[in-house]
């Protein structure tokens, strides 16, 4: 319907024109706070010369009030071109009238009377946008479940504050708005999608924050941006008990943080911690570590070229990761644990001179059964308590026996000794001598228990890592029968290897938090209450597990698909072993979410029919929302020459019809890099990705498949996707699986003799 034909047109460009001017009254009065601010801040950071703790304190307020104002002008800002996206008409059971709610990225309160002009999408009426249809409906809210009538549902197109259309809706899945919304062209950067929230993915968004969950998502079916706003929800509903640092988000490299780095301050967010699993790993274990290229391995593992000597080595070396990455291998570390644990402290009596103060037995049970919930150091600092607090008690009665003594000879000698200048000689020594003893005692238990903690020797984590792997017999007697021999002493040789040219690899680092974590305690340095982990099929269970003991008191949302797990061979076969062996007494829940947004009809379908070519129950495809396009091209051309010439003008025309973001994706980097000379000729503004990149910049680029994995594109070149090159392997269908998920729009794949045969079944 032309938008002027809509019955509550006029009603809407009234309250759009009404809005938007309070909007720029509150504009007005928080640049006003905000100059105030920024005197009083100057002010007391002057104030801070004159040594009061007042000072700190005023300066502490007036910059959380500072930072909270920025915020407000960057909401207000954004709400000046677009401040709601929805609205909703709810009348509640009991009550007279009927509310409109009009519903934003953030919440606007008419200071006159307290109502709210716009209710941020994340407040608990909101939900009836996103999960209730018109009629009876509900939602949950700290006072309990609201019932009540929804009659209208409607969502507005507006663009720097002009109104472009309006929808009246059922059900979110509002075809013509999503569509309008999937059609668009990918930017630089991921986006957020507050106004066509799907109900399944508002369902993982809104989830009890307490209760650890994994979402099983197909390509595409949202899962990055859902984390995002997951975290964004998080810090809205619990904002008077948590700050955004309490939150993290763990991506799979820097890089992709970067590609990822606009959507929370897009929803009003900012400050949340965003790291790596690797830079998490390093701030943990502490000290300096140099880490592998984690791509070097699965490098070795896409060559399809490889002699039958390589290909050996390449089953030793995933064997190797496979079982670093295991929950058997978390087993042994256990075992080496507890060999560790039975000899950390000296096996020897705790006395002062000749006397026992606490015998072997004592403190070692102490050690092994008492303090067993702590980290080893931390029992030692206890056992000290019960060393120090022994020591005083048998020093005071060391000292009474000397007295003793003293006073039993001073009255023999008084017995039986005139008295005399010998006498008084003799007196006087035996005096002498007990306050000699005493001081002796005196400074011996001074430093006694000290002495006795410096005897524990403090090695670090990476040395007991090493030691395990070094140590052949303690290595064989723990590993048992978990390998087979030859695949045992690879494990060994390769970690020493590594060791030896000082670096680890990312299997390496779960082991030895879990190392740090029971030898040392790495509490104190996480405050972080919710993690929420994206592309989490590459991580191993072991790593998850070390993830949850160090996190203790923090909860996770654990987000990945599995027909993506290019790693898999160090990451996760199945969500149920992470439920199982991570979460174990607590209840962890499933959730799969199947519909993808990404891509068409057409290219889903094309890359549905190459992950199924993989039978396993855990490869689950996505269904593709209705949109269509045109079909994936699979396109034979001569050479390599001949296949960049194509790609040239394919993205000539495609530029011209309004593209903005193409990727040429080949298998490697070394095809990669050939591709790159060859295009550059045509194209100067052409970017090879390696990986190794800290920023993401739009545009035309070479990724190698591997690298490609949680971006999107515009339109997608797979170059060289013949059969000696994807292969029917795991790893080869999945990178496939990758490249082909990674359009919006256009899909084109080149071979230059065979197709692949994983192409067979498109149509
Ligand atoms: N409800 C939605 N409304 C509009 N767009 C959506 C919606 N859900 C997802 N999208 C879009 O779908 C695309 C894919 O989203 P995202 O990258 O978060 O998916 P993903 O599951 O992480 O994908 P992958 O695993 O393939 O990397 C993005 O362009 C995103 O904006």
């Amino acid at each position: 319907m032309p938008l002027k034909e809509h019955p509550d047109y006029l009603e809407e460009l009234q309250r759009l024109e009404y809005t938007l001017d309070y909007v720029e009254k509150s504009l007005e009065n928080a640049i006003h706070e905000k100059d105030r601010l920024d005197v009083e801040v100057s002010k007391s950071k002057k104030g801070l010369s004159d040594d009061s703790s007042q000072g700190y304190i005023d300066l502490m307020i007036n910059t959380m009030f500072h930072d909270r104002i920025q915020i407000k002008l960057k909401n207000l800002n954004a709400a000046r071109k677009k401040p709601y996206f929805a609205r909703i008409d709810f009348k509640e059971n009991n009550s007279a009238e009927k509310e409109k709610i009009y519903i934003g990225k953030m919440s606007l309160m008419r200071e006159e009377d307290q109502k709210l002009i716009i209710v941020d999408w994340r407040a608990p009426i909101s939900n009836l946008y996103y999960e209730e249809r018109i009629g009876d409906a509900s939602y949950s809210c700290p006072e309990g479940r609201i019932k009540g009538k929804l009659s209208l549902k409607r969502q507005f197109s507006i663009d720097v504050g002009k109104l472009n259309n309006i929808f009246d809706i059922d059900i979110t899945t509002n075809d013509e708005f999503l569509q309008s919304y999937l059609g668009a062209n990918a930017d630089n950067r991921l986006k957020d999608i507050v106004s066509t929230i799907q109900v399944e993915q508002n369902r993982v968004i809104r989830a009890d924050m307490w209760k650890p969950l994994i979402v099983q998502g197909a390509a595409g079916s949202g899962k990055t941006t859902i984390a995002l706003h997951r975290i964004a929800y998080l810090i809205y509903t619990f904002e008077k008990s948590f700050e955004p640092e309490n939150f993290m988000i763990l991506a799979p490299t820097r890089f992709f943080l970067n590609y990822i780095s606009e959507v929370l301050p897009e929803l009003g967010v900012d400050r949340v911690k965003q790291t790596t699993y690797q830079d998490f790993a390093l701030e943990m274990i502490g000290g300096k570590l140099k880490i592998a290229d984690e791509n070097e391995k699965l490098i070795r593992f896409v060559d399809n070229n490889n002699t039958e000597e390589e290909i050996e080595l390449n089953n030793l070396i995933r064997s190797e990761s496979e079982f670093k990455a295991s929950i058997e291998f978390r087993k042994i570390m256990d075992a080496y644990l507890e060999k560790i644990e039975k000899d950390f402290l000296p096996k020897m009596d705790f006395t002062v001179g000749n006397y026992v103060i606490y015998k072997y037995d004592e403190i070692q049970s102490l050690f092994l059964n008492e303090y067993k919930n702590l980290s080893m150091h931390k029992r030692v600092l206890e056992i000290k308590k019960h060393l120090s607090n022994r020591l005083k008690q048998k020093k005071d009665s060391i000292r009474a026996s000397f007295q003793f003594e003293c006073d039993r000879k001073v009255a023999a000698v008084k017995r039986d000794m005139e008295d005399c200048e010998e006498r008084r000689k003799i007196l006087s020594e035996i005096i002498d001598s007990k306050n000699e003893s005493i001081s002796k005692l005196e400074s011996i238990c001074k430093k006694a228990v000290n002495d006795y903690v410096k005897s524990i020797s403090k090695i670090e984590p990476l040395k007991y890592y090493r030691e395990f792997f070094e140590n052949e017999e303690l290595f064989l007697s723990l590993m048992g029968n978990c390998l087979n021999k030859n695949e045992a002493e690879f494990l060994r040789k390769y970690t020493i290897d590594i060791l030896n040219k000082g670096f680890v690899e990312i299997e390496d680092l779960a082991p030895i938090m879990y190392i740090k974590y029971c030898v040392y305690g790495i509490d104190e340095k996480i405050n972080v209450k919710h993690i929420v982990v994206d592309e989490a099929q590459d991580f191993s269970v072991f790593q998850f597990y070390v993830l949850k003991k160090i996190a203790k008191d923090t909860s996770l949302t654990i987000l990945g698909d599995l027909c993506q797990g290019i790693h898999s061979y160090r990451g996760i076969k199945s969500w149920r072993d992470v439920q199982n062996y991570v979460f174990e007494d607590k209840k962890c829940e499933i959730v799969n979410l199947e519909q993808s947004y990404r891509t068409t009809v057409e290219i889903m379908n094309a890359a549905n029919s190459v992950i199924t070519k993989i039978k396993d129950e855990n490869i689950i495809p996505g269904k593709p929302v209705i949109r269509h396009g045109d079909k994936v091209e699979i396109i034979k051309k001569e050479s390599l020459q001949d296949t960049a010439k194509d790609i040239s003008s394919k993205i000539n025309e495609l530029k011209k019809d309004g593209f903005k973001s193409i990727a040429v994706i080949c298998k490697t980097i070394d095809e990669c890099m050939k591709m790159n000379t060859l295009l550059k000729k045509y194209h100067k503004d052409i970017q090879l990705l390696t990986g190794k990149e800290k920023e993401y910049k739009a545009g035309i680029v070479i990724v190698p498949s591997y690298f490609s994995k949680g971006l999107e594109f515009d339109a997608v070149m797979i170059a060289n996707a013949d059969s000696d090159k994807y292969t029917e392997n795991e790893l080869d269908i999945k990178l496939l699986y990758v490249s082909m998920t990674r359009p919006l729009h256009k899909l084109y794949i080149y071979y230059e003799k065979n197709p692949s045969a994983l192409l067979n079944d498109i149509k």
